[in-house]
């Protein structure tokens, strides 16, 4: 304020002599004078007259203002040049004054008009009361000095586009004793005689002058011979000029005010058109005007929002976190900031003014969207961390999937809307709608990620449970495949399925799936479980020539109890041989193909008729003719279904035969040599010939009793030691094995014999003779217990020869028993052996590591 009081009445030069606009001063004096806040409430008066008329003297009397004054001591000579001015002290609205310089000056000479054309149409243009100083005694006169000056005023005046209606104030000065009654109407008639005479456009070639002017006139007394009146009228006059812009005022009828901000601009660009000699259309001025200066307080309050502390913190803050209240906060900075747009634009012409609010509006909105974008993606991300939570606690108390993806989506997207709507600013016609699609498939997604691994994790547990039920009883089925195996396994499947999938489908009620995906899992759970059957059946089909072997030996080697056979001779090894293919043979035809339906088909009896039965002779006709077996599928099985081919039947069949022909040979052998062991006495002719060629030696020891008491201690060692080595049993396996076995184990045999008989005799002899002795008394060392060396002969458990079947056979000894393994050789061992059958019975410590020994010797007799 104190600035704004010492600024007021202070001239400023606005256009320098040579025409120049101070621009620079001008905007300080703006500034000083505070002239700028004053919206639409503020005047302007220029003052217009010949030079050295008490212009300057009449603007300080009236208006407190300090205009160069000439010195009335120096003559009358121009003080003012160009235009300069002033706000006037104490005159309420907020009244500029300017100072111009004087019109028909010696100092110009006559050429130089223009600029007094110039200051006349720039003082109409921007002024809305103009005071035109002239003297008392010029008033009707034809030479007078003010008549040119009035042309020029009303030629300039058509040059505007729009005028205003400028208020012309006629202050006579140095008015004589005639009243201004009798003046008015001589100088009206003046005024009225020049306005006709002025050439004007078309348009207004009949329009009166107070269309354009609201024509005062006022007198005052001489300064310099009537000061004290002088100073009286000019407070009288003075009292006009307040609220000289209210209706009925001085200025009352103005029109087409520039806002007092833009006054400065708008004074420059009259200015400039005004020097460049364009015709000065006002109200594309003001338009004009108004757009640059809308312009700059767009710009100004744009930058006021750019360096806002609160906006900044807003911006700041939410790029951490979501910020709370966001949208109303940062609604109210804009809404700050556009307000003082209004404030200050308000003058303007609306359109414009609306235009550049719009675009400031614009603006503000595009600064702060990126803020308001950030905040969306917090609230995306909020609500889909919402969903997770509350998805996996709603699944973890046990809700179905669906009505708990279901409830927790509503309750994100009204969290996110909520949000939203918290986020968005009133100013803003923002759409969150992208942003909502954005989280509806964050959270769709993320749902359908869930339910995918729930399901995959169903499905994977359902597999789990019917593999687990499926697997193992099948291989075991196929273990002892028979002609029910198919049916076994059909009604297993049946069983775990119809147990297995009726619970994974309760299962998926949760998710509420259509029928036909649901039917479709189930569907392929189903496929699943056949496939872990088939790929078994397969495996176990891959090993089919074990299994027929196995099946072989079992048939082959026990009876009908499970009981080993001993091969005594009274078996018919080629029955019991044909028996035991044709179960191998069955056992082929089971897993030759996959049987998922009850249909017979014809494998078996194929294979019987082709493999089993008719002689060699018969089969190698029947090879070269019709072979059924040559072909790569079964007539009522389906090549998928096919496991093994009938050509590979062929083969299988023909290996396999190829590899048990050693055991039925062996046990053939076995059978021989038990009937060679059971044969005791020599052939009739033998004993004859004994007879006859021994009947001397005979008689000799018959005659000697001692010979034949020798003899018959002889026979009961003989007998003795024919008892200990089980002599009839080594020679079941035939005569060298036999003579080999018993020689080992002669000498062990009679050494154990004596030391018995020895014993014996001393425990005799210690009971005839019982006193003690300290050398029989005293226990000896315990004597070694002989046993005869184990001997492994046929037959063979099955395992055992299994596993022989299945050694490649060496060509050094085409005979030789595999090594068995520790556990299975040890059964074998016990079983096959007929020795081992009668050690059986005692328990015998050691037994899984002992077959080691008797394979080594085994091997050595076979
Ligand atoms: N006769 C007479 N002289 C006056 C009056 N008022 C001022 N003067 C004298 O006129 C002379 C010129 O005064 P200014 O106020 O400087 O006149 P001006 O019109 O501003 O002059 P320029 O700015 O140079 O055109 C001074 O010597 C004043 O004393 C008046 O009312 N009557």
């Amino acid at each position: 304020m104190e600035e704004s009081d010492a600024a007021e009445g202070v001239a400023v030069q606005l256009i320098d002599g040579e025409g120049e606009f101070a621009a620079e001063g001008a905007e300080r004096f703006m500034a000083a004078a505070g002239v700028a806040g004053c919206g639409l409430s503020y005047a302007v008066v220029s003052i217009m007259g010949p030079q050295s008329s008490g212009k300057s003297t009449l603007l300080n009397q009236l208006f407190g203002t300090n205009f160069r004054e000439m010195d009335a001591f120096r003559g009358r000579s121009q003080t003012t040049k160009g235009i300069w001015i002033a706000r006037c002290v104490g005159v309420e609205p907020c009244t500029v004054v300017l100072d111009l310089e004087g019109t028909d000056g010696r100092e110009r000479g006559e050429d130089d008009t223009a600029f007094e054309k110039q200051s006349s149409l720039f003082a109409l243009a921007i002024s809305d009361i103009v005071l035109i100083n002239m003297w008392c005694h010029d008033i009707g006169r034809e030479q007078a000095a003010n008549k040119p000056l009035l042309k020029t005023v009303f030629q300039v005046m058509m040059r505007l586009f729009s005028p205003r209606k400028t208020t012309l104030l006629f202050v006579i000065r140095d008015k004589t004793r005639t009243p201004l009654e009798h003046l008015e109407p001589v100088l009206r008639e003046d005024i009225q005689k020049i306005w006709n005479s002025v050439a004007k456009p078309e348009a207004h070639k009949d329009t009166p002058i107070n269309e354009f002017f609201n024509v005062q006139v006022t007198a005052l007394s001489s300064f310099e011979e009537k000061e004290d009146q002088f100073r009286e009228q000019v407070q009288q006059l003075r009292q006009r000029f307040s609220n000289s812009i209210a209706p009925g005022g001085l200025a009352g009828d103005r029109r087409g005010v520039v806002p007092a901000s833009g006054f400065l601009f708008s004074s420059q660009q009259i200015w400039k058109v005004i020097r460049e000699n364009k015709d000065l259309d006002l109200p594309a001025h003001k338009v004009m005007v108004a757009t640059v200066r809308c312009d700059e307080i767009a710009n100004e309050k744009f930058g006021c929002i750019t360096s806002d502390t609160e906006w900044l913190d807003v911006e700041s803050a939410v790029q951490s976190g979501p910020v709370p209240g966001f949208g109303k906060k940062l609604g109210n900075i804009v809404d700050v900031h556009l307000q003082e747009y209004d404030k200050e634009a308000v003058y303007f012409d609306e359109a414009v003014r609306k235009g550049k609010r719009q675009h400031l509006e614009s603006r503000i909105l595009n600064l702060v969207q990126p803020a308001f974008q950030k905040m969306l993606t917090h609230l995306r991300v909020k609500a889909l961390e919402k969903f997770k939570t509350g998805l996996n606690s709603s699944l973890e108390s046990g809700k179905g999937f669906a009505v708990s993806a279901r409830d927790n989506t509503e309750c994100s997207l009204k969290e996110f809307e909520q949000g939203c709507a918290d986020a968005i600013i009133k100013q803003a016609n923002w759409d969150c709608s992208k942003m909502l699609e954005k989280v509806r498939r964050d959270i769709e997604d993320h749902a359908l990620s869930i339910r995918e691994s729930k399901l995959s994790e169903m499905t994977r547990h359902a597999k789990d449970k019917l593999r687990k039920a499926l697997a193992e009883p099948v291989e075991s089925l196929f273990d002892a495949a028979d002609q029910t195996t198919w049916q076994s396994i059909r009604n297993i499947y049946k069983r775990e399925t119809d147990a297995i999938l009726p619970e994974f489908l309760n299962n998926l009620c949760q998710f509420e799936m259509e029928y036909a995906p649901a039917e479709e899992m189930v569907s392929k759970l189903k496929d699943y479980a056949r496939s872990v059957v088939e790929s078994k059946a397969k495996e176990e089909s891959s090993k089919v020539l074990i299994h027929m072997k196995e099946r072989f030996t079992t048939v082959f080697s026990h009876d009908k109890d499970s009981i080993p056979r001993v091969w005594t001779g009274k078996e018919d090894v080629r029955a019991i041989a044909k028996e035991a293919r044709s179960a191998a043979l069955k056992l082929l035809s089971v897993m030759a193909a996959i049987r998922w339906d009850d249909e017979p088909d014809r494998i078996e009896s194929i294979l019987t008729s082709t493999l089993l039965e008719g002689s060699v002779v018969s089969k190698i006709a029947s090879a070269a003719s019709a072979d059924p077996l040559a072909s790569t599928t079964w007539e009522e099985i389906a090549p998928k279904h096919t496991m093994i081919t009938p050509s590979q039947c062929k083969s299988l069949w023909k290996q396999f035969k190829a590899e048990t022909e050693f055991t039925i040979t062996q046990a053939v052998s076995t059978q021989q040599a038990h009937r060679r062991g059971n044969s005791k006495l020599p052939p009739p002719w033998a004993i004859v010939a004994i007879a006859i060629l021994g009947f001397n030696e005979i008689m000799v020891l018959i005659r000697n009793p001692i010979y034949l008491f020798l003899l018959f201690v002889g026979y009961l060692m003989v007998k003795a030691l024919a008892m200990q080595l089980d002599v009839s049993r080594e020679f079941q396996n035939g005569v060298v094995p036999g003579i080999i076995s018993v020689s080992v184990k002669l000498l062990p045999a009679i050494q154990n014999l004596v030391n018995k008989v020895a014993a014996e005799q001393q425990a005799e002899h210690q009971q005839q003779h019982p006193h003690p002795h300290p050398h029989t008394q005293a226990p000896g060392p315990p004597q070694p217990q002989m046993q005869p060396p184990p001997l492994l002969l046929s037959p063979r458990s099955p395992m055992s020869e299994l596993r022989r079947l299945h050694m490649p056979r060496s060509p050094r000894s085409p005979r030789k028993v595999a090594s068995p393994a520790p556990s299975s050789s040890s059964s074998s061992s016990a079983v096959s052996s007929p020795r081992h059958v009668g050690e059986d019975q005692k328990p015998r410590p050691g037994a899984v590591g002992a077959p080691e020994n008797e394979a080594t010797v085994a091997d050595s007799i076979v």
